[in-house]
């Protein structure tokens, strides 16, 4: 069976979207997915997502990574699925949509690339030697180096996430480095098992960890570079819980077709 697909990139993570609300594909399929994601024999993504319908939100995300397995939330796919949900007409400027995480609301341009996405409140943040461990909807490691244009992230970044303490639930690690404004930050990814070109419940940890580390408090606006583009958290802090956090950034279709299952 021929179904057609659509590709969107955030900032250069990349995604196959499905509109899945009518045609009822069994999406339990870890090898499709995983086949389908892959840049050499399929269509090529860090990961893949259904649009499906929810009785109480106007759709509901399924996330997989581009190994095939489904995982935690996926910051710059929220921002992506919310603008395929314009594109299709599921949706106008505003939606309250549900992901694995749970609802979350978006706005998006008139333009249909540009998403505001409203991520959960963080009210708990460890420390790893120097480094920070929490969870924005994915559990991520925080790590602050210097000369980070050089560093080896899939090296370094796999032997965090394979290491003993994270080797059995996985980690995705993201290494920092502060520029004139905001941060410059690289991720190796979890279920993609390699350097993606963003990452947005990695920048969004960052931003906050980077809140914590300076001890700011207040309404903060973190601009963040990867290598993909640049994307926008802003946060309330008040030294124990963030709210109110957005991750804002691009989500840009790149091309649509069909995909024989
Ligand atoms: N790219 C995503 C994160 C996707 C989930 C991650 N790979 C995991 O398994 O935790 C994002 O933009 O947040």
């Amino acid at each position: 069976m021929k179904i057609p697909f659509y590709k969107y990139q955030g900032a250069g993570n990349d995604f196959i979207l499905i509109d899945n609300r009518e045609l009822g594909i069994d999406h339990h399929q870890p090898e499709l997915i995983e086949r389908l994601c892959d840049r050499r024999f399929g269509i090529g993504g860090d990961g893949m997502m259904f649009l499906q319908n929810h009785p109480d939100y106007d759709f509901e995300m399924v996330y997989y990574n581009a190994d095939g397995q489904p995982s935690s939330m996926c910051g710059n796919g929220g921002r992506c699925i919310v603008a395929f949900a314009k594109f299709i007409g599921v949706i106008d400027t505003k939606t309250e949509f549900l992901a694995v995480d749970g609802p979350h609301t978006a706005k998006v341009s008139d333009t249909g690339d540009w998403v505001s996405l409203h991520m959960i409140d963080v009210d708990h943040i460890e420390t790893d030697g120097d480094a920070y461990v929490l969870d924005t909807g994915s559990p991520h490691y925080v790590k602050m180096v210097n000369g980070l244009a050089g560093k080896d992230v899939y090296h370094d970044g796999s032997a965090i996430r394979n290491s003993h303490s994270f080797k059995e639930k996985g980690i995705n690690v993201n290494f920092v480095e502060p520029m004139v404004e905001g941060f410059f930050v690289r991720t190796y990814e979890r279920g993609v098992e390699d350097e993606t070109y963003a990452c947005g419940t990695g920048v969004t940890a960052v931003a906050l960890a980077m809140a914590k580390h300076q001890q700011q408090k207040g309404h903060i606006t973190t601009p963040i570079k990867v290598l993909g583009g640049d994307l926008s958290i802003h946060f309330d802090y008040d030294g124990k819980v963030f709210r109110n956090i957005y991750l804002d950034g691009p989500a840009v279709q790149v091309f649509g077709g069909e995909v024989e299952l």
